[in-house]
């Protein structure tokens, strides 16, 4: 673990404890089995709305980044994902960090019951209490950081969640992370994004599904989403090309004046390829 990701994650710990104070861990887990018996929000598969899109677009509610500050300050959790879904979005993720994004897990709350496509809660997640919390607010999967996580950690989060009925998506940045990987895991995500520099390079995932095609021989090849710094029509299709399913996009969208028109409007270019 580095630089920004240090601080983040020292964060989250400090935030999650006072968390813990205000309502129990004990609370959250009553609150959660209600959901659970309910029946009444079941997850809706993002693995699966992945691999039946032809856009495969995640499209990311984004209101700030430690990289780029402020992206869209007034950004409205009850418009953008309503207009992202009629854009064509395959899935949603909304972070729902507040200090280093300025989200919070109200945004799911608000788009959950507008939408009808998957949300991923974009988030730290280091802790049971997270997974409780975005299965409780409405949240349909999790991403889990490798550089974050110990092996034993994400195995263990990932069982939780399951048992929530939330699906997972493992973010690995650099093949010494591919060893995250296995048959519990539903999708893969490359991170583009150098966390020590910020800057973004979406070779990262050409390289990464090469190796990672090595490393299975081909058989049980993940669910693959390439994830930050995807900016053109013509970049999506060379990550198709090289068997991404997923493709994660945030400030390229949320920095224009309308979001899903931009997605339209992105989309429409990519058919056309
Ligand atoms: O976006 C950042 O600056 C950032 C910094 C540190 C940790 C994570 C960060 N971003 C989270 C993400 O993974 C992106 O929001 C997501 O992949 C979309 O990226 P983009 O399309 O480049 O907005």
């Amino acid at each position: 673990m580095k630089d920004i990701l240090s601080e983040i994650i020292a964060h989250k710990k400090v935030e999650i404890a006072s968390q813990k104070d205000a309502v129990s861990l004990q609370h959250l887990r009553g609150q959660a089995a209600i959901v659970l018996h309910e029946g009444t929000t079941p997850c809706r598969s993002m693995k699966s709305a992945l691999a039946a899109s032809a856009t495969g677009i995640i499209a990311e509610f984004k209101r700030r980044s430690p990289s780029k500050g402020w992206i869209n300050e007034s950004a409205r959790s009850e418009e953008i994902p309503v207009a992202y879904e009629a854009g064509g979005a395959s899935a949603l993720s909304i972070l729902t960090d507040e200090r280093f994004f300025g989200g919070s897990l109200r945004d799911i709350r608000t788009a959950r019951p507008l939408v009808n496509i998957p949300i991923l809660r974009k988030d730290f997640i280091i802790d049971e209490y997270q997974l409780l919390q975005a299965r409780i607010v409405g949240a349909d999967a999790v991403l889990l950081i490798a550089a974050c996580l110990t092996p034993e950690q994400c195995n263990d989060l990932t069982l939780l969640a399951h048992e929530l009925g939330l699906e997972v998506l493992l973010e690995i940045h650099s093949p010494s992370e591919l060893s995250y990987i296995n048959k519990e895991i539903d999708m893969v995500g490359v991170n583009n994004r150098n966390l020590g520099s910020f800057t973004t390079d979406v070779e990262n995932s050409f390289r990464i599904a090469g190796q990672l095609r090595e490393a299975t021989n081909g058989t049980e090849f993940p669910l693959l989403v390439s994830e930050s710094g995807i900016s053109s029509p013509a970049t999506l299709h060379n990550l198709r090309a090289a068997g991404f399913h997923g493709f994660l996009i945030g400030e390229t969208f949320m920095k224009t004046a309308s979001p899903g028109d931009a997605l339209k409007e992105f989309i429409k270019v990519s058919d056309r390829l």
